[in-house]
């Protein structure tokens, strides 16, 4: 097989080993795929459509799901969420964050929150967690670290997230305890505090990873 055959089976057919690196932005259709689909929800919150058009949109939507329906498998053969070298993974839950660069205790990232995502003006409380749950987890979970779950995210709203504009996302491995493990995250506007968290993640026990296709392309070892 060569490369680009490997390449293309790797990306269509992605495995739940994170190698969490840096993102690119893919130039594939499902990356174009997913970069739709968040178009059509800002487009949604941001549009006061008149009944027809609002009527033909949804049709139009419906027939969509209809025609991907026919491609549907179980969650752990979906490529969302696993598309681990695209911002956001290739879901479209959080806001897209990138990944700028990694070491074993540290990340860093970057998101721009559109009005999808607006409280009113700033960004929605609840989006914020998830942000810093996406790049915390990760990093909990990288460097061949067994698998381990969020237990709590502790967050600091500290200053309104503005909306349109890059956000930085910082995340840190505190340390460990046992199966605890503790992170910390900050998200900035240039030199603006937005927030804080502090996470505990708790590593899984085997008799609590029995999902086998999770633990695939890192090893028994590793995943129990
Ligand atoms: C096969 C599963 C693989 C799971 C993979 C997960 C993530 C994948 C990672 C990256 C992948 C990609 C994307 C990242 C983006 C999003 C991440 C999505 C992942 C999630 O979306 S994840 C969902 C949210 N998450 C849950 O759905 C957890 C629900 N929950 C539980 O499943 C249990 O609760 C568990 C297992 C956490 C612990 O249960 P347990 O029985 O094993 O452990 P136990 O209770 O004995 O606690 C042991 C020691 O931790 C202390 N402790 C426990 N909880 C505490 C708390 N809240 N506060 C303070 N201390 C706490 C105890 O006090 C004790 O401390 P001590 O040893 O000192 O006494």
């Amino acid at each position: 097989m060569d490369a680009t055959v490997a390449a293309h089976d790797d990306i269509w057919n992605p495995t739940w080993a994170d190698p969490f690196e840096p993102t690119t932005d893919g130039d594939d259709e499902f990356a174009e795929l997913t970069e739709a689909l968040r178009a059509v929800q800002e487009a949604v919150t941001r549009s006061r459509p008149n009944p027809d058009a609002a009527g033909r949109a949804a049709r139009t939507l419906r027939d969509l799901a209809a025609r991907l329906a026919e491609f549907e498998v179980d969650e752990d053969e979906q490529i969302s969420g696993r598309r681990w070298d695209l911002p956001g993974r290739g879901h479209t839950l959080s806001p897209p964050l990138h990944i700028d660069e990694v070491t074993e205790t540290r990340a860093r990232g970057h998101v721009t929150v559109g009005r999808f995502h607006s409280g009113r003006y700033a960004m929605n409380g609840g989006v914020t967690p998830l942000i810093f749950d996406e790049i915390l987890a990760r990093l909990a979970n990288s460097s061949g670290r067994p698998w381990a779950r969020t237990a709590y995210l502790r967050v600091d709203y500290r200053a309104p997230a503005p909306l349109g504009v890059e956000l930085r996302v910082e995340a840190e491995f505190a340390g460990q305890h046992g199966r605890k493990r503790f992170m910390r995250g900050a998200m900035y506007h240039g030199d603006v505090l937005v927030a804080e968290v502090d996470g505990l993640w708790i590593e899984l026990k085997p008799d609590q990873t029995h999902n086998v296709s999770l633990t695939a392309g890192r090893g028994a070892e590793e995943s129990s």
